[in-house]
């Protein structure tokens, strides 16, 4: 099928994205295969590339919270820390959360070392069809006049915390199950503190299961020969609860705050946090999800890894709306009753890059 995209004259997208896909080799393959220009399917409108014209000095820093004082009698300040940050910028930063350096470390090099191995040992896993708990691909279903994005997925998902270890790619497995136990242990006390900012007892989130199961992304951002023209990751909210996003030392994270990019520069030993729809959702929008993205970049490859909380899966058939304990007269539901299985098919049939699904969901 020949249709007209970007720059408005003939391009046979299909037939682009087909025999991407079929190369089983993502972007990494491209790279690989010693490209020097950006194939068409990466380029994206100019609109999509609107950067800020403000110095980077001049830019507002991303709160960073110390989480150690939640180990040293100063948990309220940490809990309306975490209140102010998830209500101004839905984003923070986290020092002293407990996960040791060395295992960072050791799963940046291991997605690293996973991304880096011949084509044909990552082809078997390339798919798309999200009922396989592990699987390596570049951009989930490209769709026409969709410009694919400069990076590639290794994706891991724990339904309710279970892990089969022999899934996990030889290359990673270690390093991937030390992290994801690591992840789960910071999960619990975000929760608890997640539910003391929100106003509830400590153990409300964890009693509704609302992020009982998690999806690791392990992402792969290629040297780009053109960064100008595309992106490493488009513009998105976060479909979860909460993400808990690691970065190595790249950079390129920009969040959308007060209607102006904001670079997210990485520090060593940091993790960050962001809120997802769903958090948005059940707070009744005291908590909010924010648009990010990661721009493409000349130098590389840059890996970070992200943990998705989404609920238990025996959740699935129960709904999910705004907690009434955050209702009053002065603030009513703003979002109506749903289903998580309803939420996941809604993304099924509009596809994962569309914007949020909060609007759909509002009263
Ligand atoms: O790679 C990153 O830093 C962010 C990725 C991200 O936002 C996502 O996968 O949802
Ligand atoms: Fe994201």
């Amino acid at each position: 099928m020949v249709l007209s995209c970007n720059g408005g004259d003939a391009y046979d997208w299909a037939k682009a994205v087909k025999e991407f896909d079929e190369a089983k080799s993502g972007v990494k393959g491209l790279v690989d295969a010693g490209v020097t220009e950006l194939p068409r399917l990466f380029v994206h409108p100019a609109e999509h590339l609107l950067n800020n014209p403000t110095d980077p000095a001049l830019q507002p820093e991303l709160p960073t919270i110390d989480f150690a004082g939640l180990r040293q009698g100063r948990r309220r300040e940490v809990v309306e820390a975490v209140r102010r940050a998830s209500e101004e910028w839905g984003f923070f930063r986290i020092v002293n959360h407990g996960v040791p350096r060395q295992t960072m470390d050791a799963m940046l090099d291991a997605v690293r070392r996973f991304h880096e191995q011949p084509a044909e040992v990552k082809a078997p896993l390339y798919s798309d069809d999200s009922r396989r708990r592990v699987r390596f691909n570049s951009n989930s279903a490209i769709r026409e006049n969709d410009a694919a994005s400069w990076r590639d997925i290794l994706t891991c998902v724990f339904n309710d915390d279970e892990i089969d270890r022999e899934l996990i790619p030889e290359a990673c497995r270690e390093e991937v199950l030390e992290y994801v136990g690591r992840m789960i242990e910071l999960r619990e006390t975000m929760a608890e503190v997640m539910s003391e900012a929100l106003g509830l007892p400590s153990n409300y989130l964890s009693e509704i299961e609302c992020m009982k199961s998690e999806a690791m992304a392990c992402l792969y951002y290629p040297v780009c020969p053109e960064p100008q023209k595309t992106l490493g990751t488009p513009k998105h909210s976060d479909t979860t609860f909460l993400t808990l996003l690691m970065q190595d030392t790249i950079g390129g994270l920009q969040i959308l705050h007060g209607g102006q990019w904001v670079n997210v520069p990485p520090v060593p030993g940091a993790l960050i946090a962001n809120i997802g729809d769903l958090m948005q959702i059940i707070s009744n929008d005291k908590f909010i999800s924010v648009e990010h993205r990661v721009v493409a970049q000349p130098v590389g490859p840059r890996i970070s890894v992200a943990c998705f909380f989404t609920p238990s899966m025996s959740a699935a058939a129960k709904p999910f709306g705004p907690i009434k304990e955050l209702l009053s007269d002065e603030k009513p539901a703003i979002y109506r009753k749903f289903m998580f299985r309803d939420y996941c098919q809604y993304y099924k049939i509009k596809g994962q890059d569309v914007s949020s699904a909060l609007p759909h969901y509002k009263i």
